[in-house]
């Protein structure tokens, strides 16, 4: 089975400064993987490296069996940034955002159709904020906001999601709503790829996390059973910090591979 996503020993980093000195990672079709680290260790380097936004220094990266240089189905990977870039000045509503999540299937000259719009819909109803369509974007709140950019992956109907700390600043309910469209999504046999500084109610859906350190995958694994006050009900820490994330890297037992270069 050709896998989703191969990274083997890529290096990456800006101006010079190398962030990631030898990553190999694989993602097969159906897996669910979070990538962990501290911050700064170069987890969302990684994943903007996997989607040509950061380019190769050297390695290989191969997705969906092609190498990403010669890769042009986009339409099949949904991305989801860290965050809505604050102040665009677009005034753009709800689905508006999520539509333009449809731009990679249907071609920037064609208006959209009726599986466009069916699909805004669907994904919105997804997420759980189809009734705010026609509000503009800026009068949700943050996780609102985030569920919106979720949805405008989702619309795209993609086979892969990527996503760069989704649940970073967003309230307890929206990180339920989210993890229930995250689980359709991977019922429905979607690949997904994600940052992640605590698993929270993610935590039943990870297959395997694979922990970013010194420019290497530290540690993969499975994840542990809950354990510690962070996954007792009604935990609903949204700002984790350096000593909590620590924490969730010495959780993370290296039980599949322990890489020492
Ligand atoms: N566009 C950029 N230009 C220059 N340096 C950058 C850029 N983006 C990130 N870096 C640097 O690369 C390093 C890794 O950053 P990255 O965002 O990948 O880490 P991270 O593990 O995702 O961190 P966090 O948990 O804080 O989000 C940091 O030292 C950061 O300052």
């Amino acid at each position: 089975m050709t896998n989703v996503v191969e990274v083997r020993h890529a290096a990456a980093g800006y101006d010079g400064r190398e962030i990631l000195s030898d990553v190999s990672l694989s993602v097969a079709p159906g897996d669910v993987v979070a990538v962990l680290g501290a911050n700064g260790s170069g987890k969302s380097t990684l994943i903007r490296t996997v989607l040509g936004l950061v380019p190769l220094r050297r390695g290989e990266i191969e997705l969906f069996g092609t190498p990403q240089r010669r890769f042009r189905q986009w339409q099949r990977i949904g991305y989801v940034p860290q965050r809505l870039g604050a102040g665009s000045g677009v005034p753009a509503t709800v689905g508006e955002v999520v539509a333009s999540g449809r731009l990679a299937r249907r071609g920037i000259f064609h208006f959209p159709g009726a599986a466009d719009k069916a699909a805004v819909r669907e994904a919105l109803s997804d997420v759980g904020l189809l009734d705010r369509i026609g509000d503009p974007v800026s009068t949700l709140s943050g996780g609102q906001q985030q569920r919106t950019l979720i949805a405008r992956a989702l619309a795209g109907k993609p086979d892969l999601l990527v996503l760069d700390e989704p649940n970073a600043g967003v309230d307890a309910a929206s990180q339920e709503a989210f993890a229930e469209s995250l689980t359709r999504f991977a019922g429905a046999g979607g690949t997904i790829m994600l940052v992640l500084h605590e698993l929270g109610p993610l935590r039943p859906l990870i297959g395997r996390g694979v922990v970013v350190h010194d420019g290497r995958i530290a540690h993969e694994g499975t994840p542990p059973e809950p354990a510690g006050h962070h996954a007792e009900p009604g935990h609903d820490h949204v700002h984790p910090h350096a000593d909590e994330v620590k924490a969730g890297i010495c959780e993370w037992a290296p039980t599949e591979r322990t890489k020492a270069y």
